[in-house]
C-alpha cells in the first residue's frame, strides 16, 4: 500500500529531485508545472537519472525504477495536482510575489489535513504564508541541492504554524530518508544559507583579491573544512579542538575578533573575477552524483569506525 500522495508544484531542478525522493519512498507523486515542456523534460531527466542510479547501485528505496516511475504523474492543472495530496511541496522560482500567489491558490484548494510546504532558500514563512486560511498547515522545508544525495532539510515554521504540522513534516522527511532539522524561529536564509553565504562571500573576496586561486579555494573546503564538516559540525570541532581548556570559546573568540574585523561587505563581484572562477571550475572534473554518493558511503563507514572508537575509548 502506498504510504500516501504528495504534490510537487514546479518541476525544475528541485521539483524533480523531490519527485525522485518521494517516489523512492513509495509515495504517489503528482508533478505540476505551468510549462508542459518542463514536465516533459522532468520525466525524461528523472527516468535517465534513475536508470543510471540503478546501474551503479545507488537507486534509493525498495522499488524498481519502473515501479518508482509509475508512481510519478504530471499535470498542468493545479487543482488536479493537489487532489488527494496530504503534502504539497512548492518548488517554483525564488520570487516572493509568485510564491504568495501560488500559496493563495493552494489555500483555496486544500482541506484541513494537507500540509503546504515551500522549498524556498531564504524567504521568511511570515512573508509567504501570513493571511492564509490554512496558515497553521504551512511550513518551509528547505532542501539542499541535490536533495537526492544531500539529505538535509531545514524545517522552518511560520509563527502561526501548528506544532503538529512541524512534527508531521519532520516525520515525513525522516520517512523518505532525508535528514531534517527544526528551526525554532524564522530568520532570513535560515541556517544553511546564512552559513553558506558567509563562506561564499569570503570565497569571492579571497579569490577576487588574488589571495588564492579558485581551485585552491575549493580545496581548502573539500580537503580541509569539508573533511571535518562531513563528520562533525563547527561546534563539536571547537569542543574537540580545545578539549581540556576551560574557556575554549575564548580560544576562538580571539581569532574571530581579529579576523572578522577585517571582513568588509559582500564583495562587489566583477565580471573578470567571475570569469576567472567559471574558467577554473570548467577545467575541473564535474562532481557527478555517484561521487557524492560514494563520498557519503565513505563518510558513513568512517562514522561507524568513529563510533566504534568512541565506545572503545569509553570502555578503556
Ligand atoms: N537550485 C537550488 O540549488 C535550490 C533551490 N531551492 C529553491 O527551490 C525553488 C525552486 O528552485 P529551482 O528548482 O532551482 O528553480 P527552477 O527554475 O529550476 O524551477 C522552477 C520551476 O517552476 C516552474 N514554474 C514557474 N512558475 C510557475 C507557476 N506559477 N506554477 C508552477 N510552476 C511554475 C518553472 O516552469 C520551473 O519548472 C526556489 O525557491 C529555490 O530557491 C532550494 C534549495 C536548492
Ligand atoms: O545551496 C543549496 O543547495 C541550497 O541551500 C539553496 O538554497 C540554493 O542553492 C540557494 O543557496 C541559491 O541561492
Amino acid at each position: 500500500m502506498e504510504p500516501g500522495q504528495v504534490a510537487i508544484v514546479g518541476s525544475g531542478l528541485i521539483g524533480r529531485s523531490w519527485a525522485m525522493v518521494f517516489a523512492a519512498g513509495g509515495f504517489k507523486v503528482k508533478l505540476y508545472d505551468v510549462a508542459q515542456q518542463q514536465l516533459t523534460s522532468a520525466l525524461e531527466s528523472i527516468r535517465k537519472q534513475m536508470k543510471e542510479l540503478e546501474k551503479s547501485g545507488f537507486l534509493k528505496g525498495a522499488l524498481s525504477v519502473e515501479q518508482q516511475l509509475a508512481l510519478i504523474s504530471v499535470c498542468t492543472d493545479l487543482k488536479a495536482a493537489v487532489e488527494g495530496a496530504t503534502f504539497i511541496q512548492e518548488c517554483t522560482p525564488e520570487n516572493l510575489e509568485l510564491k504568495k500567489k501560488i500559496f493563495s491558490q493552494l489555500d483555496l484548494m486544500v482541506g484541513d489535513n494537507a500540509i503546504l510546504s515551500s522549498s524556498t532558500s531564504c524567504l521568511l514563512p511570515s512573508k509567504l504564508f501570513t493571511g492564509l486560511k490554512h496558515v497553521k498547515q504551512c511550513i518551509v522545508s528547505h532542501p539542499v541541492n541535490p536533495p537526492y544525495y544531500v539529505p538535509l532539510v531545514e524545517i522552518v515554521p511560520h509563527p502561526e504554524t501548528d506544532p503538529s504540522t512541524t512534527e508531521r513534516t519532520y516525520a515525513l522527511m525522516k520517512k523518505i530518508g532525508q535528514s531534517p532539522v527544526k528551526l525554532n524561529k524564522e530568520i532570513e536564509g535560515f541556517v544553511l544559507n546564512r552559513l553558506q553565504y558567509a563562506v561564499i562571500s569570503e570565497a569571492w573576496r579571497l579569490v577576487g583579491e588574488g589571495v588564492v586561486s579558485p581551485a585552491d579555494l575549493d580545496l581548502v573546503m573539500s580537503d580541509g573544512l569539508g573533511m571535518r564538516y562531513a563528520f562533525i559540525g563547527p561546534l563539536e570541532t571547537m569542543h574537540l579542538n580545545a578539549e581540556g581548556i576551560s574557556n575554549y570559546c575564548e580560544r576562538y573568540r580571539e581569532g574571530m575578533r581579529l579576523v572578522l574585523n577585517t571582513f568588509g561587505p559582500v564583495p562587489e563581484f566583477s565580471g573578470e573575477a567571475e570569469q576567472k572562477i567559471s574558467q577554473a571550475m570548467s577545467e575541473k572534473i564535474p562532481v557527478v552524483p555517484k561521487v557524492l554518493d560514494a563520498r557519503r558511503e565513505w563518510r558513513d563507514e568512517c562514522l561507524a569506525g568513529l563510533s566504534k572508537l568512541k565506545k572503545q575509548m569509553k570502555s578503556d
